[in-house]
């Protein structure tokens, strides 16, 4: 069955799934090389969205070739205008939210509710970046009078986006802004298991844009390793996992090409012994980000609770995680969505089973929904283990996906030392009414991404990045859009007047 031709149900958004299924680059539709395609299913139902193109290498070079021409006229083009088209970009995506949220509940699902947020958060980052793009200055460098020394920043080149399932049309508009704002073309590179909102976004701005300036070519890992070895794609930005972010690199470095990644997390909160207990609680399962079934690079997904409040805390947890639902992701009163598909699904229920027979205690979840109506979908409730240990599978290794880890703390320095006993660095979350334990805790953490009394939320303008293996670079600030610059220094040398006593030559006729 095609989900596209379902009869409408009362209630529920009724998804307006791109037309064109081909290879965006150029300005122009192209199909994949061999015409290869792959098949796109909705994770909450099991059913089909279509087709879709998938590129290999042949279609990166295509694209590429494309890109670089798009390049040659997009960084002529005054940054005033740049800005002008982004805004402009900014509102058909405000204009569209709508329908690019729904494309993404179905593609990857997420509830419709919070990827109307992410439209509304791709195009506050559109709005911000052109904001910038008279801040991508260089610098003067005094050399005494006789030299004028000075840098300038230029857009790098082709950039490409590699991008993961869990934020994808946020993601695709969002994160294509600091690059375009500095002058670049962008080849973005969706995932594979939810393409379709990236191809729709490329129906949208058709002719805004200078042709192949921005491209779209939907493919799996074949499509990003040939982007990664490109010799001409002159960086690379991926948001993924840990491995393909190893896995860019050594590809990358064939052709020294600067990266900026954005990887995974197995991040820390910490609540101390004076924390309100319902405030912890709440923010535990607000930090999971369950509506999007925990698959978040910054989610808290080891909660590290004073023994103190330890049962307090516990007590509460399985009522503040009733707050979240599994549903159909169409539903507008949906709290919580599927996972994004069927693998991850089942990556998923293999660590609630190790965890379960490593002998980690249940406090809510842990089963699949009974209810018929989510039978053929990825569904997985909050589930919230206690007294886990922290060199259980579930404690060290990054899930993606509704499992919260729980584990109880006496002493500030050894808790200190399990947080940062893992090899990601990306967020962390401190609750306490202690001004010097906020403090000495936010310097303590290996993290790039401190929260005190607040989790889960993204500050437009405040840098976010991991340390350790969580990434590279920072994004969500001046520093994005200057990372997709290069400085040039140009010295001048400002010579002596020429003298007037010298006679001037005399040439005989
Ligand atoms: N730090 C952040 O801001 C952030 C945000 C969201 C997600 N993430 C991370 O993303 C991961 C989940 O997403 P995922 O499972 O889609 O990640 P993934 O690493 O499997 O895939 C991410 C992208 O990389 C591509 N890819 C896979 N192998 C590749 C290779 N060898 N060369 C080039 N490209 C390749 C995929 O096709 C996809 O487009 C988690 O680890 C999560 O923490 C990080």
């Amino acid at each position: 069955m095609d989900i596209a031709k379902s009869e409408p149900t009362p209630g529920i958004i009724q998804p307006n799934l791109p037309q064109h299924r081909d290879l965006y680059y150029g300005g122009a539709w192209h199909p994949a090389s061999g015409d290869r395609r792959s098949e796109v299913t909705s994770p909450s139902t099991g059913l089909s969205l279509g087709q879709v193109a998938h590129a290999d290498a042949a279609d990166v070079n295509a694209a590429v070739a494309a890109a670089r021409a798009g390049f040659k006229v997009w960084r002529d083009v005054h940054p005033n205008e740049r800005a002008k088209i982004l805004r402009q970009i900014a509102q058909i995506v405000r204009d569209n939210a709508l329908e690019l949220a729904a494309i993404d509940a179905v593609d990857c699902g997420n509830p419709v509710k919070v990827m109307l947020g992410d439209a509304d958060t791709a195009a506050a980052q559109l709005d911000f970046f052109a904001g910038l793009v008279t801040e991508m200055k260089g610098a003067s460098i005094p050399m005494g009078r006789g030299a004028i020394n000075f840098s300038i920043r230029e857009p790098i080149g082709v950039v490409a986006k590699i991008l993961p399932f869990n934020h994808p049309f946020m993601f695709v508009a969002g994160k294509s802004a600091a690059a375009l704002a500095a002058g670049n073309a962008v080849i973005v590179k969706p995932p594979e298991q939810a393409p379709l909102s990236a191809l729709r976004l490329a129906e949208l701005v058709e002719g805004l844009l200078p042709a192949g300036v921005f491209n779209v070519l939907p493919g799996g890992r074949e499509a990003g390793a040939a982007i990664a070895s490109h010799p001409q794609i002159a960086m690379v930005s991926l948001i993924g996992s840990v491995p393909t972010g190893r896995a860019v690199m050594q590809a990358a470095s064939a052709t020294v090409k600067p990266l900026l990644l954005e990887l995974g997390g197995k991040n820390a909160l910490i609540a101390f012994a004076d924390a309100d207990p319902m405030e912890v609680a709440r923010a535990m399962a607000a930090g999971m980000n369950f509506t999007w079934c925990g698959q978040s690079c910054g989610s808290t997904s080891r909660a590290f609770v004073h023994s103190s409040i330890y049962e307090q805390v516990l007590a509460l947890i399985p009522d503040v995680c009733g707050n979240f639902r599994p549903g159909n992701p169409l539903d507008m009163a949906t709290t919580m969505g599927a996972l994004a598909s069927r693998q991850q699904y089942e990556r998923v229920l293999d660590f609630i089973a190790s965890a379960k027979s490593e002998g980690a205690r249940l406090i809510c979840g842990g089963e699949v929904p009974a209810d018929a109506q989510l039978a053929d979908g990825c569904f997985v409730p909050p589930t919230v283990f206690a007294d886990v240990d922290p060199q259980m599978r579930i404690a060290r290794e990054e899930i993606f996906g509704p499992v919260l880890s729980v584990m109880p703390w006496s002493e500030e320095a050894a808790m200190i030392e399990t947080v940062n006993a893992v090899d990601y660095g990306l967020t962390c979350s401190i609750w306490t009414n202690d001004l010097d334990a906020a403090h000495r805790t936010a310097v303590a953490v290996e993290a790039g991404y401190v929260w005190v009394n607040e989790v889960s939320k993204h500050f437009l303008g405040a840098p976010f990045g991991g340390v350790k293996q969580s990434g590279l670079g920072r994004e969500e600030c001046l520093g994005e859009l200057l990372a997709y610059t290069q400085e040039k220094n140009i010295h001048i040398r400002i010579r002596p007047q020429a003298s007037t006593a010298k006679t001037p030559e005399r040439h005989q006729s």
